[in-house]
């Protein structure tokens, strides 16, 4: 079957890939014409386990093909699905510019029926601004041609986006009952026929309920998260340890294990916007949802969490001190920088006086343009942050190791070495990751999320004086502290450190 992806983003570039690998012909259009040409000449705009190898399979098969031609593209399949991005606006809500955008494109340019499914994560209602979208491209050029509009929200996790989409849950199909929907339909089923073999994975439903379940989802899991970092919050004040209590309450099969693991709060390119999103729908439909409103209240303070650890151990001014900081990216398998707590915790330290050194197996590069970003009314800062190629590297000599992404490389360390670098015996873990005894033996005080932490903090730490004043590493402008974190990035993959 022939199939069009508009917009090769991380849901764009791996449906697309992964359509092309079950035997489909598939067009990736993009408006980044850097990104098609990066991918027309074998590169990767994205760090994804095992997407490389699907993607030049394909290629070289003649099964995918990228390009930023609109014409072409809507030419080339009558399924166009919509993959764009959906940021949000200033006030929360999903800004829909780029998926009508994407929808006046296909109404601009299509000459026979065409069943646009948004993939995109949008707002329940959007299926019919995109259907008026197309609608009044057909009216401009006085054409009358068939169409529907359909919803396939993604639900793919990054950092297992291939084996999620291989091997998806469910499938779910949002269709209204018209000729056009029932068309629309019978492609749909036919595309991912080879997901049902096993088992009917297919949930059909209208569109409006379509749209509204990939909200539901996040919104259910992000619930999940900020009801069980609000218990390890608590569980550091009463002294029980949230890891512990994860695991007895996990194993009822009515709670289940995923997603009750405490941390600095969830970040990403999903949680943070959709439960947001989802909130201004509610008040706009005048029905403000009290516990969402919590979950979002809550992941913010989340995100202040490690901070106030650090404060309690060193004072808020933090000149002259140093730290370590483990992970950038905003969760393993991935080199996505969106929303990712390190960014916060580096900028509050470096706005503070401290010097950074960080260690990312993938997400240096990334974290140096985010970070620029983020400091850019000060970017004399950004010259007391270093981007180093070994994890140990960046512990020698630090106040404290942060550990903000839980990288598999990152939880086996040699305690004993790490011991030694380190200049204070200080590890907070935002992740969670240690084992509370082995950190003990090694000499470490070690410091989690909601890990029975309050007789540790009350204890006199011992934090070494500050002896040198604050280290001035460099001068360079940005441009070169991205470049020294892609030859850092460069030389971590030389190092061959697991990176998945
Ligand atoms: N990232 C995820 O894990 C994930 C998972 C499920 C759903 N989603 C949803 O999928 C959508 C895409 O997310 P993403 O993370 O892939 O975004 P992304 O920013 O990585 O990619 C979006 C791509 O669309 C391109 N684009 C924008 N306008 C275009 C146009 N008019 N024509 C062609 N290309 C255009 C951009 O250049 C970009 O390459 C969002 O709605 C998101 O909420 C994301
Ligand atoms: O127990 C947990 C699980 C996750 N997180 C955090 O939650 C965020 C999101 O993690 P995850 O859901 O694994 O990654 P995403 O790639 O953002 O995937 C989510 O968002 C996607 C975009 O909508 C959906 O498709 C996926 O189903 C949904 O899991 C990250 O900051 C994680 O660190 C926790 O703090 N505790």
């Amino acid at each position: 079957m022939n199939v069009t992806i508009i917009g090769t983003g991380y849901v764009g570039l791996v449906t697309g890939a992964c359509l092309a690998e079950l035997g489909n012909n598939v067009f990736c259009l993009d408006v980044d014409q850097a990104k098609i040409h990066l991918l027309n000449a074998g590169g990767m705009p994205i760090h994804e386990p095992g997407l490389e190898e699907i993607i030049a399979r394909n290629v070289e098969e003649g099964r995918l093909v990228f390009s930023s031609d609109p014409a072409a593209a809507t030419a080339f399949a009558d399924v166009q699905f919509i993959a764009v991005g959906t940021p949000p606006d200033e006030d929360g809500a999903a800004d829909l510019q780029y998926v009508l955008a994407a929808a006046r494109s296909i109404g601009r340019h299509m000459q026979g029926f065409k069943a646009v499914v948004d993939k995109s994560t949008v707002p329940v209602g959007t299926a019919e601004k995109v259907a008026a979208a197309i609608r009044e491209e057909l009216a401009a050029r006085g054409a009358d041609i068939e169409f529907a509009v359909a919803s396939n929200p993604e639900f793919l996790k990054e950092g297992a986006a291939v084996e999620d989409f291989m091997r998806p849950d469910r499938i779910v199909l949002g269709v209204d009952e018209t000729p056009a929907g029932e068309r629309a339909l019978a492609l749909l089923r036919e595309l991912y026929r080879p997901f049902n073999r096993n088992h009917e994975r297919t949930r059909v439903m209208d569109v409006r309920s379509a749209e509204f379940t990939k909200y539901a989802a996040n919104a259910m899991l992000a619930t999940r998260i900020s009801f069980m970092n609000e218990l390890a919050n608590l569980a550091d004040r009463v002294g029980a340890d949230i890891e512990l209590v994860r695991q007895g309450i996990g194993s009822d099969p009515r709670i289940g294990y995923s997603f009750l693991y405490a941390g600095t709060g969830y970040g990403g390119s999903c949680f943070p916007k959709d439960v947001d999103a989802l909130c201004r729908t509610a008040s706009e439909n005048g029905h403000g949802l009290q516990i969402l409103d919590a979950v979002q209240r809550v992941n913010q303070a989340q995100k202040k969490v490690l901070l106030e650890k650090v404060w309690a151990q060193f004072g808020r001014r933090l000149a002259g001190r140093s730290f370590a900081v483990w992970g950038l990216a905003f969760k393993p398998g991935t080199d996505d920088m969106r929303e990712a707590p390190s960014r916060s915790i580096i900028e509050a330290l470096l706005r503070a006086g401290a010097t950074v050194r960080a260690h990312d197996p993938v997400a240096q590069e990334q974290a140096a343009r985010a970070l620029a970003g983020d400091l850019a009314d000060h970017p004399e800062l950004l010259r007391n942050l270093t981007f180093v190629p070994k994890p140990l590297d960046a512990a020698q000599g630090a106040d404290a190791l942060i550990v903000l992404t839980e990288w598999k490389s990152y939880k086996s360390p040699n305690l004993r070495a790490l011991r030694e670098a380190l200049r204070s015996p200080l590890v907070l873990d935002g992740r969670n990751i240690y084992d509370l005894h082995a950190m003990a033996a090694a000499g470490l005080t070690y410091l989690g999320i909601g890990r029975n932490n309050l007789a540790l903090l009350k204890e006199q730490m011992q934090v070494a004086p500050i002896t040198v004043a604050n280290e001035v590493t460099r001068e360079e402008p940005i441009e070169v502290l991205v470049e020294l974190a892609a030859q850092a990035a460069a030389e971590t993959k030389a190092l061959g450190e697991e990176a998945s």
